[in-house]
């Protein structure tokens, strides 16, 4: 077997140019990384970790043959990977078995063995999590753990009325969970129904909402929503599909103020606006995206000679303005949304239940998995706590800053798709903050993205390999393939299923085995109960996270920001308009430069963005170039189609 010294330091005698010496001819192709392993941690085992290895195979994650590829032009190819991480697959199935976490009521499995915390880490970070164990102890007592806005935080509470810290919250709760539940089964049994739908009852769900108002209630409805859901059961489609071609998604949504992709899931919905009961999210009551979506499919309402009172309901904080909308214009229900609920943390509220009810989804049983996961969550003793373990690895990973490496959420199953949009808003508007609790500006975060496995791993698994090192994987496993006697073997002794499980085992160990960390999380299948636990679990993580980092997890004052910033430019834009109409009233209209629309707005400074705004009003025949090009923004001149006199003087 050749023997190669491969000298990997950070005094490396590998300058540019120095080329690594080839095994002779007469010496095998193959060379054994373990001796080369042995070899650099003998030698250079306190070096400068060096660049990753290329092997060429996949083989046990202690070694991996490959042959030395000719021609290679950068020593640093050769150069052995010296790797803090466990490779003896021995001391690995240890480290598997001793630190695996089981819930055995909810099937669920927790394994952090191929993230590379060490004793002296736990050692050190033990008071960290003993603090942070108490704060989330306090908080769901009740305490103001939301101090930016004085509020408590009492999701939790969603799930077990009985932890609410006094009998009126706890009332509030229960109240609404029953009223919805009553209001679901009614709807469902056509005992609550539209107006004027030819099926005489509801047959669709329009759910218009953003952010938390939204991606909770998507993820589940990916996640669990029936094939056959009940509100689907009598419809027609035959009669239906002749009108447009539409696929029969129970529950749709506009979580967005973009006029297409409303116009879309209007015309999706056809003829069946008639039969769609609509939802309206927001816990504010005064989102511009939300309001937006509503007053457009209000119009869509008018237009179709349909009473949107009559199939209408709003979700949202008690006298809020859509709350009070929905009481003065008698829609069908209201259901309330409580301060102390965040809307990333919502989905366990009437935000998430409402839809997952009229889905046909067992909300019961979400609720179960979520106290369940919770009650599991309540023990001090690492090891045992799986949030508290899911945060411990993420503070390894990100060694507490976040800014270091990306949380890569790997489903291997098609309906948890959304997962990691879910947490994308679960972990980055919680985590990612510009000051802590003490006011120190950490601009503190971790960045979650991912859709599934093993459709990404033709997509960006490359880069996890090979390329920049700046992630730790999530996988979810979900070891239950079909329901019981629905599989059958494409090959003798292989299912599909196998193939999904082992790209997850494969993709899992080819990442270890070039260094890069995974946690794991193992469900038996997707059912409202495991989907519950999984929200409860990242959840609680995310506060333990944020305790650990000192943060307040619980307000979004950065996005406050981004709202702002967009009513300001819709200001100017009134202020354009108004000069664009004043110009275009004289007799002959009077085309204006950028120069001139700016020094009559009084924002010279704001030339660039009235150029945008106009662009944007041109590109939708609401103002006319009459000379020049948008390509050249210091040729235009514009004006306004028509003179609106009553603007003149408004
Ligand atoms: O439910 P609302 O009040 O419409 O807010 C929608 C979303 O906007 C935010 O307030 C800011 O992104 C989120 O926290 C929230 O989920």
């Amino acid at each position: 077997m050749a023997s190669i010294s491969r000298i990997c330091s950070s005094s490396s005698i590998f300058k540019p140019g120095t080329f690594i010496t080839k095994p002779s001819a007469s010496s095998s192709s193959t060379t054994s990384i373990s001796s080369i392993s042995i070899a650099s941690k003998s030698l250079f085992k306190e070096q400068v970790p060096c660049r990753s290895f290329r092997p060429h195979s996949l083989s046990p994650l202690n070694s991996v043959a490959r042959e030395i590829p000719t021609g290679l032009s950068s020593p640093s190819d050769f150069a052995p990977k010296i790797s803090a991480l466990e490779k003896d697959p021995h001391a690995l199935w240890k480290r598997y078995v001793d630190w695996l976490y089981q819930h055995k009521e909810l099937g669920l499995f927790l394994d952090v063995s191929r993230i590379g915390f060490t004793d002296e880490f736990l050692e050190k970070m033990e008071p960290k999590f003993q603090m942070a164990f108490k704060a989330m102890e306090e908080l769901e007592k009740g305490a103001i753990a939301n101090p930016d806005e004085g509020r408590m935080v009492g999701h939790y509470w969603l799930r077990n009325p009985k932890l609410a810290p006094n009998s009126f919250l706890r009332v509030q709760i229960e109240d609404t969970l029953d009223t919805l539940r009553t209001f679901a089964n009614d709807v469902i049994s056509g005992k609550i129904k539209p107006p004027s739908s030819p099926e005489g009852r509801f047959t669709q769900i329009l759910s218009v909402g953003i952010g938390g108002s939204a991606l909770g209630p998507q993820f589940v409805a990916e996640a669990l929503a029936p094939d056959n859901p009940p509100l689907k059961a009598s419809v027609d489609y035959q009669a239906i599909h002749n009108l447009v071609g539409t696929e029969h998604n129970l529950i749709r949504f506009i979580d967005n103020t973009d006029p297409a992709g409303i116009d879309h899931q209007i015309a999706q919905l056809g003829p069946e606006l008639a039969s769609t009961l609509v939802i309206v999210i927001s816990k504010s009551g005064g989102t511009p995206e939300t309001r937006n979506g509503l007053l457009e499919v209000q119009k869509a309402f008018r237009d179709a000679g349909l009473n949107f009172a009559k199939q209408g309901v709003a979700i949202t904080q008690k006298n809020s303005l859509l709350d009070n909308t929905a009481r003065i214009e008698g829609w069908v229900a209201r259901f309330p949304m409580f301060d102390w609920v965040g809307g990333r943390t919502s989905e366990m509220s009437a935000v998430g239940l409402l839809p997952a009810a009229l889905q046909g989804i067992d909300i019961q049983e979400m609720l179960v998995g979520a106290a369940m996961m919770d009650e599991a969550n309540q023990t001090t003793v690492l090891r045992n706590n799986p949030a508290a373990l899911l945060a411990m690895c993420w503070y390894w990973a990100t060694d507490g800053v976040g800014s270091k490496v990306d949380m890569v959420i790997l489903p291997y199953k098609d309906s948890l798709l959304l997962f990691s949009r879910y947490l994308q808003q679960l972990v980055m508007e919680s985590l990612g903050k510009e000051f802590d609790l003490d006011g120190n500006r950490v601009n503190q975060g971790i960045s979650v993205y991912g859709n599934k496995g093993s459709t990404d791993q033709h997509a960006y698994i490359q880069q996890l390999r090979e390329g920049v090192h700046n992630f730790f994987v999530t996988f979810i496993e979900v070891l239950r393939d079909r329901p019981p006697g629905h599989d059958w073997e494409l090959e003798p002794g292989v299912t599909c299923g196998d193939y999904l499980f082992g790209m997850l085992q494969g993709t899992r160990a080819a990442l270890y085995g070039n260094d890069r960390e995974s946690i794991t999380v193992t469900v038996q299948e997707v059912t409202p109960r495991s989907v519950g636990a999984l929200i409860a679990l990242y959840e609680r993580a995310v506060g333990i996270y944020a305790s650990l980092i000192n943060i307040n997890a619980y307000h979004q004052p950065g996005v406050e920001a981004g709202k702002k910033a967009a009513g300001e430019v819709l200001a100017l834009q009134k202020r354009v308009l108004a000069v664009l109409n004043e110009a275009s009233c004289k007799e002959p209209v009077e085309p204006l430069t950028l120069e001139e629309v700016a020094d009559r707005c009084h924002a010279p400074e704001q030339i660039e963005m009235i150029y945008k705004i106009i662009a944007h009003m041109a590109a939708n025949d609401r103002a006319l170039i009459a000379e020049g090009s948008c390509g050249s923004p210091r040729s235009i001149k514009v004006f306004l189609g028509e003179c609106n006199v009553d603007e003149m003087y408004a």
